[in-house]
């Protein structure tokens, strides 16, 4: 990664009461980078998460994004940073466009150019056709692309994805994960993407692998593979977080 990196994560921990969540993680992601961050549960993922997006602050270390640190230039690096959460977020009472424009309005948009952003990121989705539908109306897999279309609104450079594909068909979760590698290739948008199903990992263009607080290791789908010595990502995955111990980055 010749240039800055647009997400970087240096050395940060966060702990809940005596229980470590985090201890000492560093990660990158660069321009047109899609990189998949794996771990089982309890791994602490979400709480990375949360620390990435601003909700918690971390105990110690640096976020930066687009350059710019969370902790001193918070406003100006989260308008940089989309996000899909984990758990959904949609007004299901709104209708699909009204749950963009709300959105758009807590990032300053609004009038002609949130339309406009709105309605080319609905059609890029495919949504073009259920703008003013509930999102009652719509199906769990057509949901998660509306909070994608959401997190896309004001063109952010970063892009997490929290286990999106939670709850998902096997049809909708590849849906997904094809629209976010055709966002990668199209803007150079950088993905952190996170799941625990490691057949989401494959495309990835690096594997971080987080277990139990800590990064296992760092590098392409094929590097993990080598690295455990083991048939398929799959085996590999699990090889590496059977236990609790260190392994090197
Ligand atoms: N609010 C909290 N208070 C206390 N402990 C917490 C809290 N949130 C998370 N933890 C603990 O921190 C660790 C990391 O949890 P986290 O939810 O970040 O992991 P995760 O990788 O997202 O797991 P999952 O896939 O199960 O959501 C776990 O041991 C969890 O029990």
């Amino acid at each position: 990664m010749a240039e800055q990196p647009l997400l970087d994560v240096e050395q940060v921990s966060k702990s809940y009461g005596p229980r470590k969540a985090l201890d000492g993680v560093s990660l990158q992601v660069g321009r047109g980078e899609f990189v998949a961050l794996l771990g089982p549960n309890g791994a602490g993922k979400s709480t990375l998460f949360q620390l990435l997006s601003g909700l918690f602050v971390a105990d110690g270390g640096s976020i930066r994004i687009g350059g710019l640190d969370l902790r001193t230039h918070m406003t100006a690096a989260l308008a940089r940073l989309g996000v899909v959460f984990q758990q959904p977020t949609l007004d299901l009472d709104l209708g699909v466009a009204a749950n963009l424009r709300y959105h758009a309005r807590l990032h300053g948009l609004g009038g002609r150019h949130a339309r406009e952003r709105i309605d080319a990121e609905l059609a890029r989705l495919g949504l073009a056709e259920r703008a003013q539908e509930p999102a009652r109306a719509l199906s769990g897999g057509n949901r998660r692309k509306v909070e994608l279309a959401r997190a896309l609104v004001h063109q952010p450079e970063v892009l997490l994805m929290d286990e999106a594909t939670v709850g998902l068909d096997f049809a909708s979760r590849r849906q997904l994960l094809d629209d976010v590698h055709a966002l990668v290739a199209s803007r150079g948008v950088g993905v952190l993407w996170a799941s625990h199903l490691v057949d989401e990992a494959e495309g990835a263009d690096r594997v971080v692998v987080l277990h139990l607080g800590h990064v296992l290791f760092t590098g392409t789908p094929a590097e993990l593979v080598a690295h455990c010595g083991a048939a398929d990502l799959a085996a590999a995955f699990l090889q590496l977080t059977a236990g609790g111990g260190r392994h090197a980055a």
